[in-house]
């Protein structure tokens, strides 16, 4: 996500002298892409997702109301922050500008320095309103996405999963006697050990895809979209072994003498019927069960049962 550097503008005129002004002027504080036509217009926008994109109007063919409406109809434009630069300089026209969403209307001819300055605002309005996002999706103590931010991604990549017949695996994985350890330690050895359980869980995920969320206190789910079982297993049962090879010390452990975790994963087949919270539940069974086996290992439910191993050669 864009929450620092340089925000990209896209400017969108059929004239090739306002083109050349409004880049130059924006040129030295911002990242400035140029079309001539709606339809470059929507392929700028659709492939280098701007931050703002300044429309004119009155274009041939496709006008800047029909580029509004389809950037509007497409998730991943919908809402991109636009500014109107048109001719049409009567309130009326203003005002169906602002009614269909854009952020802002200036019209032609542009003074400079207003120019830049309205361009200024809806750009830092943009860097608020992905901080809050970004805020509203990340847990605070381990930089992890959130349980709601989760809940939100699960469905999404359910249904796709369920569309494209596709696998999908998930894993519950749980700190061993944590309660001992900041009973032992305290309270604030707990949270840092938290968060590098954390970062250890952010290294070992590679692809795009994947999604690792603090579900609970000291439990963190791993979802891995288009992943066979076999695969998704080795790779917490890798994170599990990291984890221990920190070696984040835990006297108080009846597990071993350093922090460890347990984990439980399930894997929707491509052709499986599971819902959500049946595949949710399919891990937490061998969380828990992982648990009762003695923790310190990887329990993971699979067509084949030879796939289930004990991760405790670290312990
Ligand atoms: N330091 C810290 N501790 C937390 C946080 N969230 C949950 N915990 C602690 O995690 C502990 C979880 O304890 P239990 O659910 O009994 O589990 P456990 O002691 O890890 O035992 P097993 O899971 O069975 O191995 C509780 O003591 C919680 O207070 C947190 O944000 N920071």
């Amino acid at each position: 996500m864009n929450l620092v550097g340089t925000q990209k503008v896209l400017v969108a005129d059929d004239d090739t002298v306002n083109r050349q002004v409004l880049a130059e002027l924006l040129k030295p504080e911002y990242t400035v892409l140029l079309a001539k036509n709606g339809e470059q217009a929507l392929e700028r926008a659709t492939r280098h997702l701007p931050d703002l994109i300044l429309l004119d109007v009155m274009m041939p063919d496709m006008d800047g109301y029909q580029v509004l409406r389809s950037l509007r109809a497409d998730e991943q434009t919908a809402n991109i922050a636009v500014i109107f630069i048109s001719g049409l300089g009567r309130p009326e026209d203003e005002a169906i500008g602002l009614k269909m969403g854009a952020a802002d209307y200036i019209a032609k001819p542009f003074n400079e320095t207003v120019v830049m300055a309205r361009v200024a605002m809806q750009l830092q309005m943009v860097r608020q309103r992905r901080m809050l996002e970004h805020l509203a999706h990340v847990d605070g103590l381990t930089e992890l996405a959130n349980r709601r931010r989760f809940d939100e991604v699960y469905e999404t990549e359910w249904q796709r999963s369920r569309r494209n017949g596709r696998p999908l695996s998930l894993a519950l994985l749980d700190i061993d006697s944590f309660k001992q350890y900041n009973d032992h330690y305290g309270h604030p050895a707990g949270d840092r050990a938290l968060r590098a359980v954390a970062r250890a869980v952010s290294a070992g995920l590679r692809r795009p895809a994947d999604l690792a969320a603090r579900y609970g206190g000291e439990e963190v789910v791993l979802l891995m979209p288009d992943t066979e079982a076999a695969q998704a297993q080795q790779v917490v049962s890798a994170i599990c072994c990291a984890i221990a090879a920190l070696q984040i010390q835990h006297e108080a452990s009846s597990v071993a003498p350093m922090l460890t975790v347990s984990a439980g994963g399930a894997t929707l087949s491509g052709a499986g019927k599971e819902s959500c919270s049946e595949l949710f539940a399919a891990a937490d069974t061998l969380l828990y069960q992982a648990k009762k086996e003695g923790r310190n290992r990887v329990l993971w439910r699979a067509a084949a049962p030879e796939l289930q191993t004990q991760a405790g050669a670290h312990s």
